[in-house]
C-alpha cells in the first residue's frame, strides 16, 4: 500500500505530522527521498508535488493520497474517492478582478480573459454559466496578471485575503471551497488497509479538542456526577480497592473543561486529573 504525501510546501509538514499522530510514523524519511518506509511494513510513503498526487493515485503509482480538493478537482483524472476531510490547508478558489476596474460580476467577463493556475476548474466554472472566456494558464504570481494586461480577472487561492488586498483585487465570486483530503482510487477504496489508514487519521481528528477527565467520587454522589458529565456514552466507573470512593473517567470537550471541573467539585469529586487524548477510535 502506497500513500502519496506532498514532498514540500505548506502541506508537507502538517501531512507528516498527522500521519505521526495517527501512529503511522515515517521511519527513514530523509529529505529529498522519493520513498520512505513507515512503522507498518505494508505502508510506504511516496513523496510527490501536491498538484501531481491525484494523478499518481489515479494511475496506480500510489493507492491513496493526501492533497487539496482544489488539486483533485483540477487534475484531469477520473473520479477519486474523497475518504476523509483532514481539516487543514483550508482555502478558497475565487474569481477576483481589480478593485477599481469595470469587472464587478461574473457576466462582465463575457469575452474577457481569466488568468489562473487552475484552467480546468476555471473552464468548468464559466461553462456552467454559459459565459465565454479565454483562459491564460500561468504557473504563479497570478495576482499580477490583471495589472499588466495579461488578464481581466483571475481565479486563484485565497485564505486570509492578504494577497488579494495587497494586489488591489476584489473577490467577485466563490469558485471552490477546498481543504486537504485523503483520496483513494476507486478500486482500492474499500480495502482493509485503506480503511485502517482512514480510521487512524480520523481518530486523531476526533481526539482534537477533547480532554480525558479522571476523578474520585464518593459512591453516594455518583448520580450527581453523571449529571455533570454528559460525555460520550456516559462515564466509565471503576471501584478503587479498599476505598469507599469510585474512580470516574470521561471524555469532555476542551471548551467545557473549566465549567465541568467547577461543577464536579460542587458535587463532591476530588483528585480531578485532566489529560490530552492522542487518538479516539470510535
Ligand atoms: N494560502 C493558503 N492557505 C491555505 N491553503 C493553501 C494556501 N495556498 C495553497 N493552499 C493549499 O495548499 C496546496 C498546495 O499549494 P501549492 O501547490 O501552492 O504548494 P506550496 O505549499 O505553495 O508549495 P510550492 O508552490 O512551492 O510547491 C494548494 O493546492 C491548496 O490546497
Ligand atoms: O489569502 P492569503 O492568505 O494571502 O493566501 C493566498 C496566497 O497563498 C498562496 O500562495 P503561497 O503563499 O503558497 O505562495 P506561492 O505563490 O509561492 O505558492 C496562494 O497562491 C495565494 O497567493
Ligand atoms: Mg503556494
Amino acid at each position: 500500500m502506497r500513500i502519496a504525501v506532498p514532498n514540500k510546501g505548506r502541506l508537507h509538514d502538517p501531512a507528516i505530522d498527522l500521519l505521526d499522530r495517527a501512529g503511522l510514523h515515517v521511519v527513514d524519511g530523509a529529505d529529498r527521498k522519493l520513498y520512505a518506509q513507515t512503522v507498518d511494513p505494508d505502508v510506504t510513503v511516496l513523496y510527490a508535488r501536491a498538484a501531481d498526487i491525484p494523478e499518481y493515485v489515479a494511475d496506480g503509482a500510489a493507492d491513496v493520497g493526501i492533497t487539496g480538493l482544489d488539486q483533485a478537482e483540477e487534475a484531469d483524472t477520473g473520479a477519486l474517492v474523497d475518504l476523509l476531510d483532514l481539516e487543514f490547508g483550508s482555502c478558497r478558489l475565487v474569481l477576483a478582478a481589480p478593485e477599481d476596474g469595470d469587472i464587478e460580476s461574473v457576466e462582465d467577463l463575457d469575452g474577457g480573459t481569466v488568468a489562473t493556475e487552475f484552467p480546468n476548474v476555471t473552464r468548468d466554472f464559466f461553462a456552467e454559466r454559459d459565459i465565454e472566456v479565454d483562459i491564460a494558464e500561468v504557473s504563479g504570481a497570478t495576482e499580477l496578471t490583471p495589472h499588466v494586461d495579461i488578464a481581466d480577472a483571475i481565479v486563484d487561492i485565497t485564505s486570509t485575503g492578504t494577497t488579494l488586498r495587497m494586489n488591489r483585487l476584489a473577490e467577485i465570486a466563490d469558485v471552490l471551497d477546498s481543504s486537504v483530503r485523503l483520496f483513494a482510487r476507486e478500486d482500492v477504496a474499500d480495502d482493509e488497509k485503506v480503511q485502517q489508514i482512514r480510521m487512524a487519521l480520523e481518530s486523531v481528528l476526533s481526539a482534537e479538542g477533547k480532554r480525558y477527565l479522571m476523578m474520585n467520587v464518593p459512591e453516594g454522589r455518583l448520580d450527581d456526577v453523571k449529571e455533570v458529565l454528559p460525555g460520550m456514552g456516559g462515564p466509565t466507573v471503576m471501584d478503587i480497592a479498599g476505598k469507599e470512593d469510585v474512580a470516574v473517567h470521561a471524555v469532555v470537550d476542551e471548551r467545557a473543561v473549566f465549567e465541568t471541573i467547577n461543577a464536579l467539585k460542587e458535587v463532591g469529586a476530588s483528585d480531578v486529573l485532566v489529560t490530552e487524548i492522542e487518538r479516539l477510535v470510535e
